[in-house]
Formats: structure tokens, sequence, C-alpha cells
């Protein structure tokens, strides 16, 4: 039972996921957004009932799931659609995360959140103890994001450009971790911070 939560976000390639795994490696248990927004829209889910009442049958695949990639396209082309779809997931998504993380039996969780400046920070997750910026340069970012998933450099500007701007996630952080130097330099980074957070906890 935890109810100190960490809140951690950064842009796209800032290196999140290599600090969820130092973090579960200190057995800190981390819950992820990403994870819960495909549970929130499983087959059979009310999300996708959901879904489907809102946008019609044809957004399934034939086996009767989500066609992901049908609605990536439209939400993407269609702002309103995006507001939708938004208003079905989000909410699952902040219930998900927040009884993942209050029934984890590490001394906090840490709640992975990509899009966390997008949706308002905290305002949208109040119970947030403290909130946790990966940050690294745009070039260093841009050159991890298409070394990792080989793409070219304009998709990966693009991906960079339709994100919140670095600024804007600074604002929302209480904590920030530099991921410009080695991997080694971000694990040093994130068991200092755990050490903080095990005050927290302990404290709280
Ligand atoms: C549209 C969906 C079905 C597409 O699924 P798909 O498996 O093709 O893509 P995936 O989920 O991996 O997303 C791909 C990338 O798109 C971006 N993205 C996805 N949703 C959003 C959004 N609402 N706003 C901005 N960027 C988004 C993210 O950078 C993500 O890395 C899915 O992304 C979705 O349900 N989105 C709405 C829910 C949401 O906001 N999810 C974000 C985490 S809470
Ligand atoms: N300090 C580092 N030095 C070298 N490579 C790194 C470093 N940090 C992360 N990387 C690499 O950069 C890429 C992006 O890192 P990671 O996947 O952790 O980012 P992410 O923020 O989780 O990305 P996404 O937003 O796409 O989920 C990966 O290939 C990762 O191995």
């Amino acid at each position: 039972m935890s109810d100190t939560i960490i809140g951690l976000t950064g842009g796209v390639a800032s290196g999140k996921s290599l600090a969820e795994s130092v973090f579960r490696d200190l057995g800190i248990f981390v819950a992820d957004a990403d994870a819960a927004a495909r549970a929130a829209l499983a087959a059979g889910s009310s999300g996708l009932a959901e879904v489907v009442a809102a946008f019609g049958a044809g957004v399934l695949a034939a086996d009767g799931t989500l066609d992901r990639a049908a609605m990536r396209r439209r939400i993407f082309a269609d702002a309103g659609a995006k507001r939708v779809l938004e208003g079905i997931v989000h909410p699952r998504v902040r219930a998900s995360l927040q009884a993942a993380c209050q029934a984890a039996d590490s001394p906090y969780a840490v709640a992975s959140i990509p899009l966390l400046a997008e949706v308002g920070g905290r305002s949208a997750y109040p119970w947030l103890r403290r909130i946790l910026v990966i940050d690294a340069a745009e070039a260093t970012r841009l050159a991890r994001l298409q070394a990792r998933d080989g793409i070219e450099a304009g998709l990966a500007r693009r991906m960079l450009e339709a994100q919140a701007s670095r600024t804007e996630r600074l604002a929302i952080a209480d904590d920030v971790i530099s991921n410009d130097g080695p991997p080694q330099a971000l694990a040093t980074q994130v068991a200092a911070l755990d050490r903080l957070y095990r005050r927290l906890a302990a404290s709280a």
C-alpha cells in the first residue's frame, strides 16, 4: 500500500523506459499509462463499447478488436475525434494508474505518464506527490529516436513537434533528470531521487 506516487514523464525518446527499468531494479513498482490505455480499449471492455458507440462499428477490425492503426490515423487527422477518444480513455487510465500504484507494496510507486504535460499536469493528476521529468536536448532525442526506430529525420522531427515543448514539460517538474550523458549517469540520478522518495514516503 503506497500513498507516495511519483509521476514520471518526458518527451519521446527522452529515456523514460530506461529510467523505469532503473526504478524497477531498485525494487520500486512502476505503472505505465500506455499499457493502461491499451487495457482500457481491450476486447470486451466497457471502453471499447463506448468507442464503438461514439465512432461506429467501422473502427473494429474483422476479429472484433480495435483497429488501432485506423484509429491513430483518424485522431491525428481530426482534433474532435481525438478529444472524444481521450474523453473515453483518459479517465480510465487515471483510475487504473492510481489503483495500481496505491496497491503497490514498494515504499513508493512510480506512474509513468508520457503525455502528462499535454493533459494538464498536476491538475489532471492531483494525487501525484511529485513530478519527475526526464530531460534531454532535442538533438539527442532526435538521434536516439532515429537510431531506435529506424525512421527518417523528418518523421522524428514531426513526432517531437506534436508533443509539448521542453519548456512546457519542465514547467511542471519538481525533479529533473538530465539524460544527455551515458546511461550510467541517468542511473546515478535515479538512485539519488530514489533516496529522496523513500524519505518522503517514510515521513508521509
Ligand atoms: C489512437 C490509438 C488507438 C493508436 O494506437 P497505436 O497502438 O497505433 O499507437 P500508440 O498507442 O502506441 O501511440 C503511438 C504514439 O502516438 C502518440 N499518441 C497516442 N495518443 C495520443 C494522444 N491522445 N495525444 C498525443 N499523442 C498521442 C504517442 O506519442 C504514442 O507514442 C492509441 O494511441 C490511443 O488509444 N490513444 C488515445 C489514448 C491516449 O491518449 N493514449 C496516450 C497514453 S495515456
Ligand atoms: N543515456 C543514454 N545513452 C545512450 N542511449 C540512450 C540513453 N538513454 C536512452 N537511450 C536510448 O535512446 C532510446 C530512447 O530511450 P527510451 O526508449 O528509454 O525513451 P522513452 O522516453 O521511453 O521513449 P518513448 O517516448 O518512445 O517511449 C532507446 O533506444 C535507448 O536505449
